[in-house]
């Protein structure tokens, strides 16, 4: 008998190097002052996404997705807890402008055009004139808006104010993009992301309501329940990174949906 033939020895996972974690959630709390009760939007959340990950958060609604990206983002505080993002506190990421965030409505400045919107974080970044125009430009082209360079914000569609803030957060090339709820009706933005996210290797932690989206997009689902907001289940894809349309009626993808609408009515439940 050779040694291939043994039964394999358990191999303990290794341990993630600091370079490799994208971001570290630490028993991380939020409390909000409510009108009558104070609110707990998160309540001991732990979570740890490495590098180059697309994490998913879902869950109904006030399960504390946004505020969960908001933390990460530096945008609201946590009450208790701790958190990493690229090895550093979170306000230090944000001055180190780490990561681009979509949010969940267009924040774009409305006596900029669109290039002009697009251009802003690039010229912060003390790009070239030159180089920040034709940057914008070719994101602009990306998601379906060449042409519509010297609109402004007002005389676009809702949804094409939100291209433009993707074509934004793009532009300066994070290493770390944070999506809340970027699509709406967009669907067809998704392979977009999906070729985007397999072609560059960033890290994206995007907040959805769709089963379907983020089943479609996700190496990682994290399923979120309310009152308390916090996680209920993490389900990791079995699917292969390259996501195809035609991947939908596959029995792995309808059966990682389901296990991800189980998850579901187990945190309304639990
Ligand atoms: N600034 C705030 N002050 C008080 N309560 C807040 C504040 N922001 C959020 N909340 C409450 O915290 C909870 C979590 O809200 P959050 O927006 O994070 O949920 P969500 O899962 O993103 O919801 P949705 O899917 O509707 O966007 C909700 O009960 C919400 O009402």
């Amino acid at each position: 008998m050779n040694d291939l033939s043994l039964p394999a020895q358990p191999v303990p996972p290794a341990p993630l190097a600091p370079s490799q974690e994208a971001i570290r959630v630490h028993r991380a709390s939020v409390v909000y002052p409510g009108a009558d009760a104070p609110v707990h939007a998160l309540q001991t959340v732990d979570l740890s996404i490495r590098q180059g990950e697309f994490v998913s958060l879902i869950g109904p609604s006030g399960c504390g997705k946004t505020t969960l990206l908001r933390v990460i983002a530096d945008l609201e505080p946590l009450t208790s807890g701790e958190l990493r993002v690229n090895g550093m506190s979170a306000h230090e990421a944000r001055l180190a402008r780490a990561y681009g965030y979509v949010f969940q409505a267009p924040a774009l400045f409305p006596w900029r055009t669109v290039l002009a919107n697009v251009m802003l974080p690039l010229q912060i970044q003390g790009r070239l004139p030159g180089q920040c125009e034709a940057i914008a430009r070719e994101q602009l082209a990306r998601v379906g808006l060449a042409g519509f360079e010297k609109k402004y914000p007002w005389q676009l569609s809702g949804g094409m104010q939100q291209r433009v803030s993707i074509a934004r957060a793009l532009g300066f090339e994070p290493r770390l993009l944070m999506m809340d709820e970027p699509f709406g009706a967009l669907d067809d933005l998704n392979q977009q992301l999906q070729d985007l996210w397999r072609r560059e290797g960033r890290t994206v932690v995007f907040v959805t309501h769709s089963i379907a989206e983020a089943v479609y997009l996700s190496t990682r689902i994290v399923v979120m329940s309310p009152r308390p907001g916090r996680i209920v289940k993490v389900i990791d894809s079995p699917l292969p990174a390259e996501r195809t349309l035609a991947m939908r009626d596959t029995p792995a993808f309808m059966a990682l949906a389901h296990e991800v609408r189980e998850a579901l009515a187990e945190g309304h439940h639990g």
